[in-house]
């Protein structure tokens, strides 16, 4: 599968945080059951690699990857683990050679048009645009659009269910990313429902076809 085809699974990846890789498959299972199957599990922490692993063994019906993919060694770590595609935040010289020495999909993060031009000279040419609330988000996205037509993106920082909508809306986004599927306080409480019913929401939103 490439990069394309895994985001058009979306329309939303929810980027889990774990501390406890033990709920790692009844939350996956929660947000398979709303209709999202495509999962960032951040490397930021120690329960990561973990998670992803009880997710693939557990969970088959989702398609697992890694979030906060900073360099070499995070990804030869999340690949091992069993990480079916990489996001990172940024993009760096070796994490772009080893990316492109995987055969998962590979999403780097850029922040401008330069650092997008950067990452599609680099053989990748769907992005996520990180922070996007921040750096522009809706604006900056509609204003790439023509100097950079081939590129499409996943924004993901600050993007919630209301305003989700209006970036699938967009053609040259392919999805969007963020954590309101996943909040810390539904894990600690294991509410599995509510979780289920957040996932259901945000699988009800539809892109605007067509991408390609
Ligand atoms: O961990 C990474 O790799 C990141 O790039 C950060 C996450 O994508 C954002 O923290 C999600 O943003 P929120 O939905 O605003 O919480």
């Amino acid at each position: 599968m490439d990069s394309f085809t895994l985001l058009t699974l979306g329309p939303v990846v929810p980027v889990i945080v774990l501390t406890d890789a033990g709920v790692a498959p009844e939350l996956g299972a929660a947000l398979v059951a709303g209709g999202i199957k495509v999962l960032e599990v951040t490397l930021r922490t120690k329960a990561a690699l973990a998670a992803i692993r009880r997710l693939r063994e557990e969970v088959p019906d989702a398609i697992v990857g890694a979030g906060t993919v900073r360099n070499r060694a995070h990804l030869e770590a999340a690949l091992e683990a069993g990480a079916q595609f990489a996001v990172s935040p940024g993009l760096t010289p070796e994490l772009a050679a080893a990316a492109r020495g995987t055969r998962v999909p590979f999403i780097p993060g850029v922040a401008t048009p330069s650092e997008a031009m950067r990452a599609e000279d680099e053989g990748f040419s769907v992005q996520k645009l990180f922070p996007a609330e921040s750096v522009g988000g809706i604006k900056l996205l509609q204003a790439m659009a023509s100097p950079l037509p081939e590129l499409r993106f996943c924004p993901t920082g600050g993007i919630h269910a209301g305003n989700a909508g209006a970036y699938l809306a967009l053609p040259n986004v392919l999805a969007v990313g963020g954590s309101w599927l996943t909040p810390e306080p539904l894990i600690a409480a294991r509410d599995w429902a509510a979780i289920t019913r957040l996932a259901a929401e945000a699988a009800a939103l539809r892109r605007n076809e067509p991408h390609a």
